[in-house]
């Protein structure tokens, strides 16, 4: 669904995966589809079975956070959040105003990972989410006090690479991981009901899955287009007296619609604590 082809290969930066596990991982994956060089990517985890695929693809690895910042441009901090403080004292040493870090950390503030990256390093916090894997992630961004136009743009450049990115005001990126950051797993555990509500009905389940996956891309990619919005698109499915409008009953006696706002907030109020 991407409509640009994204090209990194000229992409100069020399880049740290600090923690590269699911989410690091799926942001290096999407960058390295997007032709980053392999060789300009140097990637970190405290297991070793984690850095193993990463050098079978040509990334250098490494289980030394301070050596792999030290030769770094841009430090993606890619840990759990309640180990992203400590880290960023760990290699505090190794950053400078001429380093970028870009957390992709729940719920960390920019106050703190500025206050612990150190004085003057331009931080970068991003709300990420996982189909950065096959190109099409959702970034959100926030600059800190001292990322420039010019840095703030260079992260933009890769990570457009590998899905769209907005930029927010730091107040709003709880919300952007109860919404985006989250949200694929809410569109999971819909996909996953669906099928099942397919096999009860007597659908063989890897048709049923071959089924529910086209009509959530397909409905995505309208969604995105953006020429109605969703509750227009909505009645469009449903026929006066027809199968959708009892489909749509259920629903709503079930509160779906109250349940997915408020797993939202759940999410959102989540964030915010795990900075804290
Ligand atoms: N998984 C997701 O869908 C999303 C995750 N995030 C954020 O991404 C961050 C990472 O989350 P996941 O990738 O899901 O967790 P993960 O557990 O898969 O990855 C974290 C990795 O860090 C490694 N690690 C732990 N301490 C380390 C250290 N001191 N030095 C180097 N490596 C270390 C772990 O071994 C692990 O492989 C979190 O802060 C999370 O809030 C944000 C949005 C979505
Ligand atoms: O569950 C979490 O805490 C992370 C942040 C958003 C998605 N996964």
């Amino acid at each position: 669904m991407t409509s640009d082809t994204p090209d990194l290969s000229t992409f100069e930066a020399r880049i740290a995966v600090l923690g590269a596990g699911m989410m690091g991982g799926a942001v290096l994956s999407g960058l390295l589809a997007a032709d980053l060089s392999a060789e300009s990517v140097i990637v970190t985890n405290i297991d070793e079975d984690a850095l193993r695929p990463w050098a079978e693809r040509g990334v250098q690895t490494s289980d030394d956070n301070v050596a792999a910042t030290r030769d770094a441009d841009i430090v993606f901090l890619a840990v759990k959040p309640h180990v992203a403080a400590d880290l960023l004292d760990e290699i505090a040493a190794e950053l400078s105003e001429d380093t970028l870090v870009v957390s992709l950390a729940a719920g960390v503030t920019l106050s703190t990972l500025e206050g612990h990256a150190g004085a003057g390093v331009p931080v970068v916090r991003v709300m990420p989410n996982t189909p950065a894997l096959v190109g099409e992630g959702m970034f959100v961004l926030t600059p800190g006090e001292h990322c420039g136009k010019d840095r703030l743009e260079a992260v933009e450049q890769l990570l457009n690479a590998c899905g769209r990115t907005e930029v927010v005001p730091e107040r709003l990126q709880d919300a952007a991981t109860g919404l985006s950051g989250s949200g694929p797993a809410y569109l999971f555990y819909v996909a996953d009901a669906l099928i099942e509500g397919g096999v009860l009905e007597g659908l063989p389940r890897p048709m049923a899955t071959r089924l529910v996956a086209q009509t959530l891309f397909g409905s995505a990619a309208m969604v995105r287009q953006g020429d109605e919005p969703p509750a227009t698109l909505r009645e469009q499915v449903t026929s006066p007296g027809g199968s959708t409008a009892a489909a749509l009953r259920v629903l709503d006696a079930g509160a779906v619609r109250h349940h997915l706002g408020a797993a939202v907030s759940a999410s959102t109020k989540r964030s915010a604590e795990l900075g804290a």
